[in-house]
Formats: C-alpha cells, structure tokens, sequence
C-alpha cells in the first residue's frame, strides 16, 4: 500500500489523464491501470465552466483520488495562483507542483519548484512537488514540510525511461517520504525497475495515453509496478563477476 499525507492507496501508480485518443479509451484504460490517484492539468480542465466536455464526468469520482497538477506554470507565483484554482472547485486537497524552467526539456525550474512547495505547504496543501533528480534538492524540498517527493526519470513524453538510476537510489535512500518517480516512462519495464530501486510509487501518463493500445499499455504498468515491487520486497541477488553453478554438487551424498 501507498501512505501518502496519512492516506493509504491500494495502487502505487499515478496516472496521467491527458493525450489519450479518446475520452473512451481513456476511460476503459484507467479501469485497466487499477490506478487509485488520477492526475490532470488544471489548466486544461474546464473546472468552473460544466457546460463543457471534461473527462471528469466520464469517471466515478468516488473511486478515484484527484490530483491536481500546475502543468503550464514557470514561476512560483503561476504555480500557487493554479493551485489555489484547483482547491476553489473543491474537487481535491493534493497538488502536484509542476514549475517548468526549460520549453524545450520540460525540466522543473529547481528554485521556482522549491518556492511554491514552500508557500503551498504553509497554505495546508497537501504538496507533492515534481523535481529533478536531485537528491540535494529532494532534501530541501522535504525540509518544507512537502508530502512526497517526484523526481523525474527522464524528460516529460520522451519516454526514454530511466535515464540516472544512481540519482534516483540516492533519493530513495536519504528521504523520508515517498518517492514516486514522474515523468520518461516509456514501457512496463521502466516502471519495474523503478520500483526495483524501491520507488512507493511511479507517475506516468505518455506511455500509455501514446501506445499502441493504451488499454493493454495500462494493464501491463499495473502489472509491471506490482511485480517491480514484488521484486524489490523480495531482495534481489548481488550481481557477480563470475559464474556460481545454481546446481552445485559439492557437499552432495553419493552413496
Ligand atoms: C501528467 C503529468 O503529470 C506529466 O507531467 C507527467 O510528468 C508524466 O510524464 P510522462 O507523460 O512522461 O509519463
């Protein structure tokens, strides 16, 4: 189970709402995911306008955990204002804070990230800030008061997967609060092997919306981050320079 804030959720992955074909398949690929905490941009949510189409009414809400994020946002202040936004529809009490610094790279701004959480904690959000992979900064970030920690694996959509494993594991080692890896996914076995290096819980969004067949990409993640976590739970071996033979004879009785 996935403790964030004093909630518990059944599912470690995040799913993103956006980018998906049609709002049919995106309905029938969230059921798929399993996926308990749902994201979605709250820029392009028609929150105050019910009149227009959003894909919140293709949902049961009851079911699901709404986070909103401030994808769109640059500084701190758009960050806060979207996030202030989000709370005002009643809809959720989490925010993931997203302050991009780079149009081409979508990194998260570092110092804009680490303003708003700051300011969102003390306003009572809970605050779960998407960053880079920095352990340093993970630490200021936790210093907040933040709810979670979201470093990214790789760019936002590139799908490149885990491009630092070794940032990523000094995270998991040094914070206490969940790490749940955003953002670069490209399959189920990037998802595994963040979970494999003891990530609660993995963020994603493009490599279902964008694959082939997002209702099985979905089923597969669900799968992928459980058995990642199976797998992480259970101990993996060391890795070995040589052979050890995994039927040895020594010591065998041979009468
Ligand atoms: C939906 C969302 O929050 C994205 O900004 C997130 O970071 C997911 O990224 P991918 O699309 O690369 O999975």
């Amino acid at each position: 189970m996935l403790t964030i804030a004093g909630k518990t959720f059944q599912s470690r992955l995040l799913l993103g709402t956006g980018k998906y074909p049609s709002f049919d398949i995106q309905k029938e690929a969230v059921q798929a995911a399993e996926a308990d905490i749902l994201t979605f941009a709250v820029r392009r949510m028609n929150l105050f306008e019910p009149s227009q189409p959003n894909f919140l009414e293709q949902l049961d809400l009851s079911r699901y955990t709404l986070l909103p994020n401030t994808a769109g946002a640059k500084t701190a202040e758009e960050a806060v204002r979207i996030a202030k936004l989000a709370k005002a529809s009643g809809l959720c009490d989490m925010i993931k804070v997203e302050a991009i610094g780079c149009a081409k790279t979508l990194l998260p701004d570092p110092v804009e990230t680490l303003k708003a959480s700051e300011e969102l904690v003390k306003e009572g959000f809970i605050v779960l800030p998407y960053t880079s992979d920095d352990v340093v900064l993970a630490r200021r970030l936790e210093e907040t008061g933040v709810h979670a920690i979201m470093p990214g694996a790789s760019p936002i959509g590139s799908g490149q997967g885990i491009i630092n494993p070794l940032n990523l594991s000094f995270i998991i080692e040094q914070t206490n609060l969940p790490v749940i890896v955003d953002a670069g996914i490209g399959s189920a076995a990037d998802a595994a092997k963040a979970m494999e290096l003891g990530a609660d819980g993995v963020l994603l969004n493009t490599a279902v919306s964008a694959a082939g067949n997002p209702v099985k990409m979905a089923a597969a993640m669900k799968l992928a981050i459980e058995a990642g976590r199976l797998s992480f739970e259970a101990g993996r071996i060391p890795v070995k320079t040589y052979a050890s033979a995994s039927s040895p004879i020594e010591g065998m009785m041979t009468s």
